[in-house]
């Protein structure tokens, strides 16, 4: 029996690289039975049945999964972030930073468009930029589109992870996937069409090798929608929130009505930004009066 990683579905076969050869496998008919599909990204035991063929027995413990696109163990997500054209959005980008949280997979938030903002816009975005660096997230704010020191930062960022990119339709994704990748050579504006085809669209999806790192080929949305979350959890996938929490009065302080609060103290001061605080209690209120069949 051999070990290695699914780097590329489709149609039904799964390529299996190990240390030294790639493996054309099929899974075994008992995944179906289990309603177990194998992801890009899976790491696999598999029997050799000819020289570069062979076939799935076990799908080793995942890490995590995305649905959008299907591949499973992601280190890192490129959140595409337009500063400009769609109109930036601390509440789509705060979504998708929970989503992630939730996951397990650490965000890399990749501003586009900076070149089409005006002085007093850029320096706005700057401002939130920073904000988030201070969180800490790892931030790219390019001086201009695409620029080297901006792609040089991210690929540093790639070594030897498995990454993903995400973002709304329109942010740039393709455009910066072409950049990282040039032999993807994909059409702008298209990959949103594609994903919105149906979920029972066959398509390819391959995890290509871009300095030292993994990065799925195909971008993908969150499911920032159907958070699964209690609204009692949310607090804890805001970094700085947690942070603060532990000087709380209230063990288990949900930061919206307690006394003696040190989130919102923070929020007063300007340390913790205060659109993040009106986007938690946007999303803790959706949650709470969520109705219960929504909950998975
Ligand atoms: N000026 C400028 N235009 C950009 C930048 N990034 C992307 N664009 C343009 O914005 C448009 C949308 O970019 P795409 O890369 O297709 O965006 P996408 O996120 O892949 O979009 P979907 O496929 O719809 O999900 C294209 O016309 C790009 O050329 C940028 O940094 N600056
Ligand atoms: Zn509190």
């Amino acid at each position: 029996m051999a070990k290695g990683k699914i780097y590329q579905s489709l149609a039904g076969f799964y390529d299996v690289h190990t240390e030294n050869q790639v493996y054309r496998t099929r899974a075994r008919g008992n995944f179906r039975k289990r309603k177990i599909t194998p992801l890009v990204g899976d790491d696999v035991e598999f029997q050799i049945e000819d020289d570069n063929q062979g076939y799935i027995l076990e799908i080793l413990p995942r890490k995590n999964s995305l649905v959008r696109p299907p591949v499973a163990n992601i280190d890192q997500a490129i959140v595409t972030t337009a500063a400009t054209q769609p109109v930036f959005s601390s509440n789509l980008l705060d979504r998708q930073l929970i989503a992630l949280e939730i996951s397990n997979i650490k965000p890399i938030i990749y501003f586009t468009k900076t070149d089409l903002l005006d002085r007093a816009h850029r320096q706005q975005l700057q401002e939130i930029a920073a904000g988030y660096a201070a969180i800490p997230y790892e931030v790219i704010f390019p001086e201009k589109a695409f620029s080297e020191t901006a792609l040089t930062q991210l690929r540093k960022l790639f070594s030897g992870k498995e990454n993903v990119i995400m973002g709304q339709t329109g942010a740039g994704k393709s455009t910066l996937l072409n950049h990282l990748a040039p032999q993807l050579n994909l059409k702008t504006g298209e990959i949103s069409a594609a994903l919105n085809r149906g979920r029972h669209t066959t398509r390819r999806v391959a995890l290509l090798a871009v300095n030292d790192g993994l990065i799925a080929d195909t971008p993908g949305f969150s499911s920032y929608d159907t958070l699964a979350i209690n609204f009692r959890e949310l607090a804890a996938y805001f970094p700085e929130f947690k942070r603060a929490s532990v000087k709380c009065r209230f063990r288990g302080c949900l930061h919206v009505n307690e006394p003696d609060c040190e989130v919102k103290r923070q929020v007063e001061s300007g340390k913790i930004m205060k659109s993040r605080y009106e986007n938690y209690l946007q999303l803790y209120t959706d949650i709470k009066n969520r109705k219960p069949n929504y909950k998975k």
